[in-house]
């Protein structure tokens, strides 16, 4: 699905959070959305993802038929008296959502996030970085064209979100769609994403940094010089919004 955001604006009382807000996003993109704490990052993702009404502006999703679109928080908001596998069905349940193939799709996205020997665990057997691919597998069993993430790998160590990150890369090769990410991670939104959105203080977009490295993308980027001048370009540009 491509995005296109048009002089998009929201305020909470009188506090404007977001001020006239452009950008496109072409279908099967990732895209992350990165600046100082508190310039509205997730407000921003939560209007894209119409979890907020917008004052002003438009949100404009190319939208298939029937097309669906996940949302994946920092919290992985597990049910704790659910097996694994219980919690990534849910969504089929309380959707009405085809669901003549819930074992497929259950064992395609369990195989996918790497959780299949831990179908029948509990939340609280799980490691963190456990729960947040079952947070994932949730959110890709609906087999959505549009995902979400709001800050997925903010609670955990630099090595798990690093190969999640990896991880990602994988299940965005084998099952394509359009991927918004807000992250605090440099290392994360310059190796994830086709495009940077970079937000400062006023709730602006003050740059948009390309990376054309296609995907998916492994872990010898990192040490790529593209990589490296991307970071030095987002860290520039993440210091000019701090004011
Ligand atoms: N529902 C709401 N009502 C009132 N104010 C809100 C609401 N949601 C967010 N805000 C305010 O909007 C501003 C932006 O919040 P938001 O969570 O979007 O920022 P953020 O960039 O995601 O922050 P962080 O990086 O710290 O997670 C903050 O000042 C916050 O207090």
């Amino acid at each position: 699905m491509s995005v296109k955001v048009k002089n998009v604006s929201k305020a909470f009382g009188d506090m404007a959070i977001i001020n006239d807000v452009n950008f496109e996003i072409a279908s099967e993109q990732i895209v992350a959305i990165i600046g100082p704490s508190g310039c509205g990052k997730s407000t921003l993702l939560r209007l894209l993802a119409d979890l907020e009404t917008l004052d002003s502006g438009s949100v404009d999703i190319d939208d298939n038929l029937g097309a669906s679109r996940s949302f994946v928080f920092q919290d992985p908001l597990l049910l704790d008296w659910r097996r694994l596998e219980d919690n990534i069905l849910l969504p089929l349940e309380i959707t009405p959502l085809a669901s003549h193939n819930q074992e497929e799709r259950l064992a395609n996205v369990l195989k996918l996030t790497k959780l299949s020997e831990h179908r029948k665990k509990f939340p609280h057997e799980l490691s963190g970085g456990m729960r947040m691919r079952a947070s994932l597998a949730r959110a890709l069993i609906t087999q959505p064209q549009l995902i979400f993430l709001d800050e997925p790998f903010g609670a955990l160590d630099e090595m798990t979100r690093e190969s999640l990150n990896l991880e990602i890369q994988e299940i965005h090769h084998k099952s394509p769609s359009t991927i918004i990410l807000v992250t605090h991670n440099l290392n994360e939104a310059v190796f994830m994403s086709d495009k940077v959105l970079v937000m400062n203080q006023k709730g602006q977009i003050s740059k948009e940094i390309s990376i054309e490295k296609s995907h998916p993308r492994t872990s010898d980027f990192f040490q790529e010089a593209e990589f490296h001048q991307k970071l030095n370009e987002l860290r520039s540009a993440l210091q000019g919004c701090e004011s």
